[in-house]
């Protein structure tokens, strides 16, 4: 829904609407969207996304800081791996690639896991999102770019050290298929190699907030909230 109706605008020009509607490959929804619009079926937001990446290790904190911020922010939470498990779920075409490569600790093919964020998105009525655990590297963080046409506004890499990481995991107790030692250490080694450089790259554009991911999660938090009540005064 986000999608649909996020570019509709009465004041701006056909050229523009066209590109927009290129560039994020709706076109047909877009038009349906203006159709109903006019109809009166939905109301016109215009509101732009706002993104924010959650980075971090295996077990630093992401899932469990998101539902903070979403409590206190507004944010939709959308978390890649909880979008590939429900694949596996669901039994879906691409659930048995998936969970092969979740228990190698490998990264899904980008287009897979784009798809699956993209629908989400267009499924939303929150203009806000929170995409935790993607992109894990640098071919799904192009990926990203170009099939949904916008780049994030903020990213969170939550730092934590590995011992911390391989302990908070081996105690999660949720019956997830890569939390074993074996999986871990993949995971970790895939994280530096993969996942580092793609965090480097926002660092680079100023965008890379980075949170100490020790302590309680009532501390962690409280570094987190200055970064998102600093972009709700702004509007
Ligand atoms: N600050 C903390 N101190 C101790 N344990 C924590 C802390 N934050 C989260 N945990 C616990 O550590 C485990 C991993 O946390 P969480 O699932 O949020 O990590 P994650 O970064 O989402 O991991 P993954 O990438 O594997 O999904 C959970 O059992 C969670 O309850
Ligand atoms: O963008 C992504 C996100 C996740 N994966 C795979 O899923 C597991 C678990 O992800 P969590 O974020 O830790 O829940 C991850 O190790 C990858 O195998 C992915 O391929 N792409
Ligand atoms: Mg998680």
């Amino acid at each position: 829904m986000w999608r649909r109706v996020a570019s509709l605008s009465s004041s701006v020009s056909s050229s523009f609407l066209a590109q927009t509607a290129s560039r994020l490959n709706t076109w047909e929804s877009l038009t349906t969207g203006i159709a109903q619009q006019a109809k009166g079926v939905i109301a016109p937001k215009e509101k732009t996304p706002f993104i924010t990446f959650v980075l971090g290790g295996p077990g630093s904190g992401k899932g469990t800081q998101c539902i903070k911020i979403v409590e206190t922010f507004g944010f939709a939470h959308l978390s890649a791996g909880d979008l590939l498990r429900r694949e596996i779920a669901s039994k879906s075409a691409d659930g048995a690639m998936i969970l092969n490569t979740i228990k190698e600790g490998k990264i899904v093919p980008s287009q897979v896991t784009v798809k699956l964020i993209q629908k989400e998105m267009e499924l939303s009525y929150n203009h806000k999102f929170l995409i935790d655990g993607f992109p894990r590297t640098e071919e799904n963080r192009v990926s990203f770019e170009r099939i949904i046409g916008v780049e994030p506004n903020v990213v969170l890499f939550f730092d934590c050290p590995e011992e911390e990481m391989v302990k908070r995991v081996l105690n999660r107790n949720e019956g997830r298929v890569d939390d074993n030692l074996e999986t871990i250490k993949k995971r970790l080694t895939v994280f530096q190699a993969l996942s580092l450089p793609v965090i480097n790259y926002y660092s680079e554009k100023g965008k890379l907030y980075t949170i100490k991911a020790i302590g309680t999660e009532d501390e962690i938090f409280e570094q987190v909230r200055p970064i998102f009540a600093a972009f709700e005064t702004v509007g």
